[in-house]
């Protein structure tokens, strides 16, 4: 497969880790970075999911399960790519999420549950590549996903925190690792159609591309070509930078809830519990 916008090779030598490459945005980053050329691997909790989508995006794409909440699995995700290519030239912490609740709703576990995957899960792999791989090596480009708008988002207020402290760290590592050669900067996301959204009421994903000014929700390979710029040299140069891509989300104040998010009670539906 070749890049739709970017020449052939642009990233040919990269080594590049996907956290959450399995399954959407992760797993399309993932495609257009070998389509550039790196070799990837992926990461994620489940095996099978990850086993598929290595089959399926072909022999530079690797896997490794792990749980990024956790120091021993992130530096294993690490080790993994030494052991496999002898080097780690950029991270991608593309793993993340939150469920879809009213702010007063929120139980504190489930924020604590929020901040953990994704200020902590992000900051573990941060580290484990910087100490393990890119400060030994003399350079390095880390990439947080992050989440746009950034003036919150209603039924995300957990998330909405978690991504701005993952901003704020987004900047002070910039400043603190750049010594070292390492580069560290966001791409925040709007509102993306991948199938993780199938998991918000009906109500919620339809609403959703109401509220984006462009009048669609992203494509993955739109924030694909995104995470393959910021892995190029000029990423280098954006280190520091919350890269935003939403469709000019964040400039819509519009009322809440959005035209057709209410249900026939006037209330906004939340997300199911998962089971099991
Ligand atoms: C208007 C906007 C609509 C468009 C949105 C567009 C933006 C999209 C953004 C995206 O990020 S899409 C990607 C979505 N993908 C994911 O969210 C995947 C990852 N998410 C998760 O794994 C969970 O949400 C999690 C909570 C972060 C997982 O953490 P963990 O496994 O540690 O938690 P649990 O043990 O399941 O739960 C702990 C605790 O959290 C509370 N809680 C969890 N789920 C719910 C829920 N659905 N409703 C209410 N509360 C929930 C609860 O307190 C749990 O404790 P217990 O009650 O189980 O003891
Ligand atoms: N889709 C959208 O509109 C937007 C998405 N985002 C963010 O972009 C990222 C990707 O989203 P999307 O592809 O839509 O959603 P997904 O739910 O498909 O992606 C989440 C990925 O993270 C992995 N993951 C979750 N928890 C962990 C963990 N503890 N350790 C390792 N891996 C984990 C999951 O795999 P597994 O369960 O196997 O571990 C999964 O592959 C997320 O951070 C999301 O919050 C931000 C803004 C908008």
């Amino acid at each position: 497969m070749t890049s739709q916008i970017f020449a052939d090779g642009a990233l040919e030598g990269q080594v590049i880790a996907v956290t959450g490459g399995g399954t959407g945005l992760g797993r399309a980053a993932a495609a257009e970075l070998l389509a550039c050329g790196a070799s990837v691997v992926i990461c994620g909790r489940r095996e099978e999911v990850l086993a598929e989508a290595a089959d399926e995006l072909g022999p530079r794409c690797s896997w490794v399960a792990g749980d990024v909440r956790e120091a021993a699995d992130a530096e294993r995700i690490v080790d993994a790519c030494l052991e496999r290519h002898g080097r780690l030239d950029t991270l991608v912490n593309n793993a993340g999420g939150q469920y879809f609740v009213p702010a007063e709703a929120i139980a504190l576990k489930g924020w604590r549950a929020v901040t953990r995957l994704n200020v902590g899960g992000t900051l573990t792999m941060a580290t484990a590549a910087y100490d393990r791989a890119m400060r030994p090596a003399g350079g390095g480009m880390v990439i947080n996903v992050t989440l746009s708008p950034h003036h919150g988002l209603a039924g995300m207020t957990h998330s909405s925190a978690a991504r701005a402290a993952v901003e704020g760290a987004t900047r002070e590592l910039a400043a603190a690792w750049a010594p070292d050669g390492v580069a560290v900067c966001a791409a925040a996301a709007g509102h993306f159609d991948t199938p993780a959204l199938d998991k918000y009421p009906e109500s919620v994903r339809t609403a959703a591309a109401r509220t984006v000014p462009l009048g669609r929700l992203g494509r993955v390979e739109e924030h694909a070509w995104l995470i393959a710029l910021l892995a190029s040299p000029l990423g280098r140069r954006l280190s520091g930078s919350v890269v935003t891509l939403d469709g000019a989300r964040d400039n819509w104040f519009g009322p809440w809830p959005p035209a057709g998010m209410a249900d026939e009670s006037g209330e906004v539906p939340t997300e199911e519990r998962r089971r099991g």
